[in-house]
């Protein structure tokens, strides 16, 4: 017997512009339980979330409809302060921290320590100074409630995704008065390790009684930490169940409709390729939480290399280091030339492009169209999307060009939108992340590396972005080095997998080795090892 539940939505609505993503959405959630939201790209999640947190956007662009209680009285937020009062924390998909800010100040942010001196009563408040020693302590108390070792002193700029959602989540708890906390796909940008200690937090945040709404399309995930789930379907909930009163597949067949088709299959035959193009030898970066301290690679034309390992063992900074992102040493050569390192503009020249695990960090112009987004390297780089103008004497942009190539990617890889001339602000995370790749596509790299590239990508666009990478290097040659935490999604498309652990490759095997080969090589352990 609860009473009132602490939160409790009904019949919430809404549409943009005439465009309908949520209808009669109704559910409750109680105090210390905590609900799994899930639901194809597009399927209304974050703007759900959007209305519960006040955001300014929802009443910018017409409010909502029907209602929701927080402890029985009902909510009528006119912006986030208002939902924070209330005692609601969220951390969305797009991170809010300050970059020059180091990890205590981000946590403690607008809520300092503060120390009070004699100035303060001749000059007010401002002049009381910060109180660093107690803002350490909040910070390192919020941190620890996550067991997730976090250096507070690091600059937000130097941190990996994974640590600034770490960050992210530390200041929501920070809030005394956090008693519901949305978390909107907070594990997207986390390695499966990294996953799973923020998963034990929220159970024992729940524990603490403190509810929360956790936004995932890693639906095992779901299964494993949530009391209750919610299914949307194009704004719709089509399913309200439990863990044990369901199964992975019903949920995912639920999200879109229909049967979720397998991914793409590896090639049973062995493929023939061409010579070595990409040389990498004794390749160090100085990437924070992914340091390479030694890595030596051969990748061969039109081959789709994988590169796999545990979180924080140096896989993602390998394509970071080589695209100049950050520091390097070494020799990397391509195509039996230099590669410039820590000159990002030298693999760009070469044909070398990348699509960054950190979509929200580098690569979109949020208020640019969609088609802008897509061609805009390529026109900039390249000097494609322009014809000759006044008889041949200046070249323009090729408007028509422009909108012609986004109407093909939005077919391919199944973008929801309205338009292509659609603001990318206005996508769903999901399908931003397809423009991500769109837009690396688009510059027809001769090499591409793509770091997760299935990020935030539900279920059933999975296959779709995993089959178009693979169709890309069949038809066109592109040579494709992907980045993954999923071992399954590397096997199913590549050719080779090297394994990294702490900073260097410890083994290369053919995808279709067995899953437990490629465990053992992750390990660090032999399976001869393994097995005594
Ligand atoms: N500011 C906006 N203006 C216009 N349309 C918008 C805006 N924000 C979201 N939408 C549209 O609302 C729909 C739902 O988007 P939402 O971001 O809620 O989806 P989601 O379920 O969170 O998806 P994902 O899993 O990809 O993050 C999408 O079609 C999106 O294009």
């Amino acid at each position: 017997m609860g009473g009132e539940p602490l939160l409790r939505v009904e019949q919430i609505g809404k549409a943009y512009f005439g465009n309908r993503v949520l209808k009669n959405i109704s559910f409750s959630l109680g105090k210390g339980r905590i609900l799994g939201l899930v639901g194809e790209n597009g399927a209304g999640k974050s703007t759900l979330m959007n209305i519960l947190f006040g955001m300014n956007v929802i009443a910018e662009t017409g409010g909502y409809e029907g209602k929701f209680y927080i402890s029985g009285k009902e909510a009528d937020f006119r912006s986030p302060n208002d939902a924070l009062e209330a005692g609601i924390g969220m951390v969305h998909q797009e991170f809010s921290l300050i970059p020059g800010f180091s990890v205590t100040e981000n946590i403690v942010l607008n809520r300092e320590s503060l120390v009070y001196n004699p100035l303060v009563e001749a000059f007010g408040d401002r002049l009381k100074t910060l109180n660093r020693a107690d803002m350490k302590l909040r910070a390192e108390e919020a941190i620890k409630k996550l067991n997730f070792s976090l250096d507070g002193e690091t600059l937000i700029s130097e941190l990996p995704v994974g640590h600034k959602e770490f960050t992210e989540i530390a200041r929501e708890i920070d809030k005394s008065k956090t008693q519901l906390l949305v978390l909107d796909e907070p594990t997207a940008v986390l390695t499966e390790s990294e996953a799973e200690i923020l998963l034990d937090s929220m159970r024992r945040l729940a524990k603490n009684g403190i509810a929360i709404i956790f936004i995932s399309h890693r639906l095992r995930e779901v299964m494993e930490v949530c009391d209750d789930i919610v299914v949307l379907r194009d704004g719709e909930v089509v399913l309200t169940t439990e863990p044990s009163k369901t199964t992975v597949r019903e949920i995912a067949s639920s999200m879109v409709g229909r049967n979720i088709e397998k991914a793409a299959q590896g090639d049973a035959e062995e493929r023939k390729f061409g010579r070595e193009i990409l040389k990498v030898r004794n390749l160090w970066v100085d990437m924070p939480g992914e340091t390479v301290r030694d890595v030596n690679l051969d990748i061969k034309e039109g081959e789709i290399f994988g590169i796999g390992g545990l979180a924080g063992q140096g896989k993602l900074g390998i394509s970071n280091g080589i695209m100049g992102l950050y520091a390097s040493g070494g020799a990397v050569e391509f195509d039996s030339k230099a590669v410039q390192l820590n000159d990002p503009t030298s693999p760009l020249s070469m044909g070398i492009s990348s699509v960054s695990e950190d979509r929200r960090g580098v690569g979109l112009l949020l208020d640019e169209s969609i088609a802008w987004n897509i061609i805009f390297t390529s026109l900039q780089n390249q000097k494609r999307f322009l014809k000759p103008s006044c008889g041949g004497l200046v070249k323009v942009r090729d408007d028509n060009a422009i909108l012609e190539c986004a109407r093909k990617y939005i077919q391919e890889l199944e973008i929801k939108c309205v338009s292509p001339k659609q603001r990318v602000r206005e996508l769903s995370g999901g399908n931003q992340q397809k423009i991500c790749l769109a837009k690396a596509f688009e510059t027809h790299p001769r090499l591409l590396f793509v770091s997760e590239p299935t990020r935030g990508i539900d279920v059933g666009a999975k296959k779709v972005v995993l089959d178009t990478l693979k169709r890309y290097n069949r038809e066109l040659g592109m040579t494709i080095v992907m980045i993954s935490s999923e071992l399954e999604e590397l096997r199913s498309i590549c050719d080779r997998i090297a394994i990294i652990d702490k900073g260097t490759v410890v083994g290369i095997k053919p995808a279709s080795a067995s899953s437990e080969e490629f465990g053992y090589l992750m390990l660090g352990t032999s399976e001869e090892a393994a097995n005594q």
